[in-house]
């Protein structure tokens, strides 16, 4: 990976990216920057890591070859200041990983600058992430190399076009926050079935993992294994049939539209 990466905003997002390069070695300690506002977040990932932070944006804009922005959208105009007036001998890569910031909006903020729209997910933390990337219309194959390399390594990388990114962003971005409320409810039920805590909770994490492992390594339809499990006249028609009659299709797919159209609204704001 060549080069220095900065990443502006050393927050939940930004952490789970620098741990994955740092421990997969796509960058030593010292190539890399952080700014972030909290003095106690620099701290903690100084003492976590071992890397090189400040407060100052513009030092990790003027530092790097690869920016990753990665502060919440709605402080986006006060980023975009940093870069205004900044001089560089040569242009650096901005990738922005913030939900509904357009890669207009982006480019407009960086002075001519390629710039790619990610939307990778928490999972990244250790290695198996699914992120997008969107191309901004500087970037060249170089760039979408550096992002394919950068994400790739922090899990499994897709490119879309850009307006398909709220979907991204309501599926595989917001998704791991629906996936830990199923295996929470689960271990609930096989708790509310006289199971220790302990055991449901490990019940209900390896029957996600192995399912979703399963599903992967065979390409098998989530039908298919749906219907092999469900015996005639068994257990697991039973179960089924209070899902369907509470809802659980149709809660999934509005949450993926809300969180889809939040991201559309952020990128508005
Ligand atoms: N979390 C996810 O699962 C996820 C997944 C995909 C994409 N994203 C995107 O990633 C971005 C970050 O999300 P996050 O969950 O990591 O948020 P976060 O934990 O709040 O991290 C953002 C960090 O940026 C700092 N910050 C605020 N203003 C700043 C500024 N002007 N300059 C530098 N740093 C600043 C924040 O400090 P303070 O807390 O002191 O304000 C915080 O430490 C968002 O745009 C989000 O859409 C998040
Ligand atoms: N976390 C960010 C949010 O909740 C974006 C996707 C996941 O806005």
């Amino acid at each position: 990976m060549p080069g220095k990466l900065g990443i502006i905003g050393g927050g939940v997002m930004g952490e789970a990216l620098l741990s994955c390069l740092l421990s997969k070695r796509m960058y030593t300690p010292d190539a890399i920057l952080v700014s972030d506002l909290s003095h106690e977040r620099r701290q903690l990932l100084i003492e976590q890591y071992d890397i090189r932070t400040t407060h100052s944006n513009r030092e990790v804009i003027e530092h790097s070859d690869v920016i990753v922005l990665a502060t919440k959208p709605q402080v986006f105009d006060s980023v975009a200041r940093d870069f205004s007036g900044i001089v560089v001998s040569e242009s650096p890569l901005v990738i922005s990983i913030l939900a509904g910031v357009s890669i207009v909006r982006l480019e407009q903020a960086v002075p001519g600058w390629p710039v790619i729209r990610a939307m990778p997910n928490t999972p990244a933390t250790v290695g198996c992430g699914m992120t997008a990337i969107a191309i901004g219309s500087r970037a060249i194959a170089e760039h979408v190399e550096i992002a394919q390399q950068l994400f790739s390594t922090v899990g499994e990388v897709v490119q879309v076009a850009e307006p398909l990114l709220d979907g991204v962003t309501g599926l595989s971005g917001s998704g791991p926050a629906y996936v830990a409320i199923v295996i929470e409810a689960l271990a609930d039920g096989g708790v509310a079935s006289g199971l220790s805590r302990t055991t449901a909770n490990r019940l209900a994490l390896q029957t996600v993992l192995g399912t979703a492992q399963l599903l992967q390594k065979t390409g098998m339809h989530p039908a298919v294994l749906k219907d092999r499990v469900t015996s005639p006249g068994g257990t697991t028609i039973s179960g089924i049939a209070c899902l369907e009659e509470l809802g659980l299709r149709s809660a999934l797919i509005e949450a993926v539209r809300a969180a889809s159209s939040r991201s559309r609204e952020l990128g508005n704001q």
